[in-house]
């Protein structure tokens, strides 16, 4: 799918390539992780899959084509088969959410009656359905982003090429992110993300390549970015260490895969952490906070700990023979489950006062008075079926988003 052989990168005027000979391999539907420090080549690797760029030696092959030999004329055609999501979103600021992720259609060329169909669904499968009207800079971050996702993936591309997707949002608005690209992946889209999000590479358990001035220094599947000398550690507060980890804790439960089980299923035991264990909210009790910030410690918890209630999930593809081959998952032990409260990770801050007819019903939980707002695709509890879901093509459809929502009357036609 892609094919890097013997890659140099060196842009006019700099002395040591970006790129020194890089050989790598992205077969069909894996998820890899670009990781390295900064300037080591990860972002100069995504422009020359992208055909941003061209290299100043060796091949390149992206869905079969020789990135050499398509001409400039047709660089935009083959570009339809492939998403980008960037850091900074990069959204249409003078245009609604529907129109950001309509406008990419529109430029292609689709048809009005695809763009009133693939758009809403799209906007359900990212779960913004209800804010379709809205401006960028009436959403949250997360939002902002999950809008770029929709419009990166809108046109059911075969790659998306994500460049520090989750680089300017908070650890729990980026876990929904993660979330829901490893949602997009279960569905056969093949995901290649550079990032420095050390908690979400070492806990996703994917493909991870790391660069070092332009050298790939380590390729293997169910990496970390862990103790990787050219990785810079950040200068993190106490209070952003207790954030990290409270957050690894959540997205250890949240995301790992279950041991024997299928990499590509969500965990089926929601964590026990709640918006209080989340930055800006209120402190959690210390016991509930001791047992997020030591995810490795054996879970000894008072009550029988939440069996899994699904049968490990299907893969999504089946294993080809040309992909590195994978290791077993490592051993994840989630923070001991606690009784009575539920995830709410998904949640994100709410600052304009949003009534609640502004929500899908279907996203609202019962039960209690704090009945949380979690989009359903990306409750950690909802099985997938990766197989079926790559079957039709329809991932809002196998997540069982229904398109009776309220988005029907939300959004508009193309304007
Ligand atoms: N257009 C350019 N012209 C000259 N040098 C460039 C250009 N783009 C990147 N470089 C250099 O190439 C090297 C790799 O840059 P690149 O942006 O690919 O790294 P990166 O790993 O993505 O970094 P970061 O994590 O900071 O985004 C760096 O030394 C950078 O300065």
């Amino acid at each position: 799918m892609i094919l890097f052989e013997n890659v140099t990168k060196k842009y006019r005027g700099t002395a040591k390539p970006a790129l020194d000979g890089i050989d790598l391999r992205v077969d069909r539907g894996e998820f890899v992780f670009i990781v390295g420090a900064s300037g080591s080549g990860k972002s100069s690797c995504l422009r020359l899959i992208l055909r941003e760029d061209q290299p100043s030696a060796g091949k390149i092959h992206v869905l079969g084509q020789d990135l050499s030999k398509i001409s400039s004329r047709k660089v935009p055609y083959f570009r339809r088969n492939l998403g980008t999501v960037f850091q900074d979103f990069r959204l249409l600021t003078n245009k609604t959410v529907y129109d950001n992720v309509a406008f990419s259609l529109q430029v292609i060329g689709k048809s009005r009656g695809f763009i009133q169909e693939a758009v809403p669904d799209t906007l359900e499968m990212v779960g913004l359905a209800n804010k379709a009207k809205r401006f960028p800079h009436e959403l949250s971050g997360g939002e902002q982003q999950r809008v770029a996702i929709a419009r990166a993936i809108v046109n059911k591309p075969s790659i998306l090429l994500a460049d520090e997707p989750t680089g300017n949002l908070d650890p729990a608005t980026s876990l929904g992110i993660m979330q829901l690209l490893r949602a997009i992946n279960a569905s056969g889209t093949t995901v290649v993300m550079a990032t420095h999000e050390a908690t979400f590479v070492d806990i996703m358990q994917q493909r991870v390549v790391e660069l070092s001035q332009g050298v790939v220094v380590r390729d293997e599947v169910g990496g970390g970015y862990g103790e990787t000398a050219s990785i810079p550690v950040a200068d993190l507060s106490e209070e952003g260490v207790q954030v990290l980890r409270t957050t690894e804790a959540v997205v250890r439960a949240a995301l790992a895969p279950e041991e024997g089980g299928d990499p590509a299923a969500p965990a089926q035991a929601a964590p026990d952490v709640s918006a209080g264990d989340l930055p800006g909210s209120s402190p959690v009790a210390p016991a509930a906070r001791a047992s997020s910030a030591a995810p490795q410690a054996p879970a000894a918890p008072a009550q029988a700990p939440a069996a899994p209630a699904q049968a490990p999930q299907p893969p999504a593809q089946a294993p080809t023979g040309d992909a590195p081959q994978p290791i077993p998952p490592r051993q994840v032990t989630p923070p001991a489950p606690q009784p009575q409260r539920e995830a709410s990770v998904f949640e994100e801050p709410r600052p304009f006062g949003d009534s609640d007819s502004d929500i899908d019903d279907d996203t609202v939980r019962a039960g209690g008075p704090q009945a949380r707002r979690i989009p359903s695709f990306l409750d950690p509890g909802r099985p997938m079926d990766p197989v079926q879901m790559s079957e039709t093509g329809s991932l809002a459809e196998h997540l069982g988003l229904s398109r009776k929502d309220d988005d029907e009357t939300d959004v508009g036609p193309v304007r």
